[in-house]
């Protein structure tokens, strides 16, 4: 099966004169609002979002298209220092993301203040050449005469383009960032057609939303040793698309939470991830579960590759 099996058809690019295109990064520590944020500019939930930590795992891209303009968003992974091999290939993709892009949104959590993750962070930005954007989130939950301070600490730590205070979750100053941003893209041809939100396949983002909905349901320690592979994937001939998808533990007892009391808990996942799905991909969908344990597979590469995380 092709991954590329329920795009829609492309439409005639963006013409010539003075349209504007080109690649943005955001990064920033876990937690801080990165899914939020691409979930406001491109207006429909295409990544993972959580009050866990490190659940973005894998590079999402959004496009956001106007008449003048085509941003082509890469949420790339929580950038940390590795300490297994899923960390590897975070750390792998973030810099290639970094390498490729026009500007580098750098999102704060204001209300945390400047951590050692943000320095950590910042430390890896000074070396890249393109204009990083100083995108201070959650402004939300602090006093708007805090907000001055705050930006002056992480001046002094790094000579930002832009500073552009936002509230991800409430769409405040959302749409001044993108503007912003629009004004540091070069002339070029619109990449996607205007109605693709995401070059992802389908499979990748429905396996991200039935992970969602584990993660809100377990309060357990199990969501960080589990990953979604959609093994099944088609429409049937009544039309309704059918969607078969493993669910890796690590451990027995993991399976058990995750199943749940006489299978509860796994039937509240399916009803929710069927929910968002039917809703990306605007068609009735028959969702079928299963829990594998696979021991220790966040150090295991075959398996990694399985799952569609790759070294680009
Ligand atoms: N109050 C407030 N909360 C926010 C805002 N933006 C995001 N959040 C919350 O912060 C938490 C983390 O948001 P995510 O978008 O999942 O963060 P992330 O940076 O993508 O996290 P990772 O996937 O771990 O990299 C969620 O509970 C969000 O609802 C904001 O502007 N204001």
């Amino acid at each position: 099966m092709s991954n590329d099996w329920l795009s829609k058809q492309g439409q005639s690019a963006g013409g010539g004169g003075k349209f504007r295109s080109g690649f943005v990064a955001i990064v920033g520590r876990p937690n801080v609002g990165k899914s939020t944020l691409m979930n406001a500019m491109i207006g429909q939930k295409i990544a993972i979002m959580s009050d866990k930590p490190q659940t973005t795992r894998n590079k999402i891209h959004g496009v956001y298209t106007t008449d003048e303009a085509q941003i082509v968003f890469l949420d790339t992974p929580g950038i940390h220092k590795p300490n297994s091999k899923l960390g590897d290939y975070m750390m792998k993709a973030a810099d290639t993301a970094l390498g490729e892009v026009d500007a580098v949104l750098f999102l704060a959590d204001v209300s945390e203040g400047l951590g050692g993750g943000d320095r950590y962070i910042m430390e890896r930005l000074k070396a890249a050449k393109t204009p990083v954007f100083l995108v201070l989130n959650k402004i939300d939950k602090v006093q708007p005469e805090e907000l001055l301070p705050i930006i002056g600490q992480y001046k002094d730590f790094l000579d930002f383009a832009e500073v552009v205070p936002i509230s991800a979750l409430q769409g405040s100053n959302v749409e001044t960032l993108l503007q912003q941003i629009t004004r540091y893209l070069p002339e070029g041809p619109q990449y996607y057609p205007a109605d693709q939100i995401t070059d992802h396949p389908e499979q990748f983002v429905c396996a991200e939303m039935i992970r969602e909905k584990i993660l809100q349901l377990t309060r357990e320690e199990v969501p960080h040793s589990i990953a979604v592979a959609i093994e099944d994937m088609r429409v049937q001939d009544n039309g309704v698309v059918y969607i078969g998808a493993v669910i890796y533990v690590e451990r027995d007892s993991q399976k058990g939470i995750v199943i749940g009391k006489q299978g509860s808990l796994l039937k509240e996942v399916g009803k929710l991830a069927r929910r968002d799905i039917e809703t990306l991909l605007g068609s009735k969908t028959f969702l079928e579960l299963w829990v594998k344990v696979k021991k220790d597979w966040r150090n295991q590469e075959r398996i990694l590759k399985d799952l569609g995380f790759r070294h680009e």
